[in-house]
């Protein structure tokens, strides 16, 4: 499983604090990484002693640890609504004065298209992070995942935005970093991010794209998972 740079104590911190928020008969969409696992693996006992929940994975990643903890999984169009949706971040906007507060990068894991269906259709979507994610702009390459046919022509329009497109590798297989959806990833870098809501809907219109990691106006809170307790910031 992925991980990045921040303690796994604060990871957990945050996790774990998120999963008390999911409450007896709640559905529950389920993010990705090594953050959202420790809520995953905490709803899983939550689960074990009684709670009445369902799950809905956004990834294969947290579908398998979800089967592994036993919490009974179902799908959005199995569900009249999703009560709160816990997810991780790569970057998270936290300064309380930015017009993009809360605004986050998402898709280290490339499964950011998944995530961004089931956060929205949450009531309640809370970003689960470590202090690491924490920063006053974004500027992490924004992760876009593309059909595959379309990875050139997406490539062009990016450099042509004079953003630097580089399709991701996988580690342990030749060739590209393919989906859950059958899909590449190009991890675009952009510099410094002013406007993620006119960046957002600009890679949004690009054909060929089917969902990019700028997450704008979607998240409710954030945990923030620290070595000493958890911090959230409501938006
Ligand atoms: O967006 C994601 C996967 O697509 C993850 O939520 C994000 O990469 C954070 O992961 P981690 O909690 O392992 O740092």
């Amino acid at each position: 499983m992925k991980t990045d740079g921040g303690s796994d104590t604060a990871k957990r911190r945050a996790g774990e604090r998120a999963a008390e928020e999911v409450e007896d008969g709640f559905v529950v969409g389920l993010g990705t990484g090594s953050t959202t696992a420790h809520a995953i693996r905490a709803i899983g006992r939550a689960v074990a002693d009684g709670r009445d929940i369902r799950a809905i994975p956004t990834s294969f990643q947290s579908r398998q640890l979800a089967l592994e903890v036993s919490i009974p999984l179902t799908e959005l169009d199995a569900v009249d609504r999703v009560d709160l949706a816990i997810d991780g971040a790569d970057q998270v906007v936290d300064d309380p004065d930015a017009a993009a507060r809360g605004a986050l990068i998402k898709g280290g894991g490339a499964a950011h298209a998944r995530e961004k269906l089931v956060d929205t259709a949450a009531d309640r979507f809370v970003v689960v992070a470590d202090p690491s994610k924490l920063t006053d702009r974004l500027e992490r390459s924004v992760p876009v995942e593309v059909l595959p046919d379309a990875h050139t022509t997406v490539a062009d329009r990016i450099d042509a935005m004079e953003g630097e497109p580089t399709l991701r590798t996988a580690e342990r297989k030749d060739g590209p970093v393919v989906t859950d959806n059958g899909n590449l990833v190009l991890d675009c870098a952009f510099g410094r991010i002013g406007d993620p809501a006119a960046l957002a809907a600009t890679l949004s219109a690009i054909p060929g794209v089917v969902e990019h990691g700028l997450f704008v106006g979607v998240a409710d809170a954030t945990y923030i998972g620290t070595d000493d307790g958890v911090e959230v910031r409501h938006y």
